[in-house]
C-alpha cells in the first residue's frame, strides 16, 4: 500500500539512543542554578526508556535560602546542601519504574556519595561525560568502589562508539566542548559558563547546542528555531 516505506527510504542518520540520553542529560544540566558547575543526569532502564533526569539543584523548597559558595565556612558553601544530579535523578524516577538494571547517563563523574547511591540502588552502568574532578579522592573512591561492584561498569561517552562521525570532548581536557567537526557557533551563540563549568573561556558552545551538535553538527528543528531567533 501507499503507506509502506520501501527500505532505502528509511531515514539513516537518525539520533542514536546513547547520543539521545547523553544528550538529555546534557539538556538536563541546564536546569541547574549553580553558577560554578551544572551537572545533568539521565536514567534509562534495560528496555531503553528514560525513567528519570536530574539536575544539581537545592533541596525542594530551599531554593533561593541556600548559598552557592564555593568557599567559606562549610554552613556557608553548597556543598553540604546541594542534591547532586544522580541523586535525583533517581528520586525522581517514575513511581513506576526499577531502577535495577538502569544505567546512569551523566555528564560528571559521579562523587562517592552518589556512586554509593548508585551501587545501592542496583545500576548496572554508568556513562560520564566529563572527568574534571578525576584527582580528587572523591573521584578515586567512586572508582574504586565502583571496580569493586564488579557487575557495575563505568565508560566514558563516546559517541564514535555509536558508529557516527561525531565524538564528544570534555572542558576538563580540550578547555572546551564540542563535536569533532567543531563546529564553532557565532559568539553570542556561546556561553561562558558550559555544563563542565569551565567558565574562563569564551571558546564554549552553548551545551545545549552542543548537544543537537552530537548529531552530524545539525541541530534538530526545535533548536534551528532558537537560533533563527538570536540571529534576528
Ligand atoms: O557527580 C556530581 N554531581 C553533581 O551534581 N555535582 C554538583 C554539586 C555542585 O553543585 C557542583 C560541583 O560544584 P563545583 O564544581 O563548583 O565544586 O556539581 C557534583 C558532582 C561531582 O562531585
Amino acid at each position: 500500500s501507499d503507506c509502506l516505506q520501501s527500505s532505502d527510504l528509511t531515514r539513516t542518520d537518525f539520533l542514536v539512543d546513547t547520543d539521545y540520553f547523553m544528550a538529555v542529560a546534557v539538556l538536563s544540566a541546564q536546569r541547574s542554578k549553580d553558577p560554578n558547575t551544572q551537572v545533568g543526569a539521565c536514567l534509562v532502564n534495560q528496555d531503553n526508556k528514560i525513567v528519570g533526569t536530574g539536575h544539581n539543584c537545592m533541596p525542594n523548597d530551599c531554593e533561593g535560602k541556600l548559598p552557592w559558595n564555593r568557599e567559606g565556612a562549610k554552613l556557608d558553601t553548597k556543598y553540604i546542601y546541594v542534591c547532586h544530579a544522580e541523586l535525583n535523578a533517581i528520586v525522581n524516577a517514575s513511581a513506576n519504574a526499577d531502577v535495577k538494571g538502569c544505567t546512569m547517563y551523566v555528564t560528571l563523574f559521579p562523587c562517592n556519595e552518589c556512586t554509593k547511591l548508585i551501587i545501592q540502588a542496583g545500576l548496572k552502568e554508568v556513562v560520564y561525560l566529563c572527568d574534571k574532578y578525576h584527582k580528587t579522592p572523591e573521584t578515586k573512591a567512586s572508582k574504586k568502589m565502583l571496580d569493586m561492584a564488579g557487575i557495575l561498569e563505568y565508560e566514558r561517552f563516546d559517541s564514535i562508539k555509536s558508529d557516527k562521525n561525531i565524538s564528544v570532548r570534555c572542558a576538563w581536557e580540550e578547555n572546551f566542548f564540542y563535536s569533532e567537526k567543531n563546529h564553532k557557533l557565532p559568539s553570542k551563540h556561546r556561553v561562558h559558563n558550559d555544563v563542565m563549568g569551565n567558565s574562563q573561556t569564551n571558546s564554549q558552545i552553548l551545551p545545549l547546542t552542543a548537544a543537537a551538535h552530537l548529531h552530524h553538527g545539525k541541530p534538530p528543528p526545535a533548536l534551528q528555531v532558537k537560533i533563527e531567533q538570536q540571529d534576528r
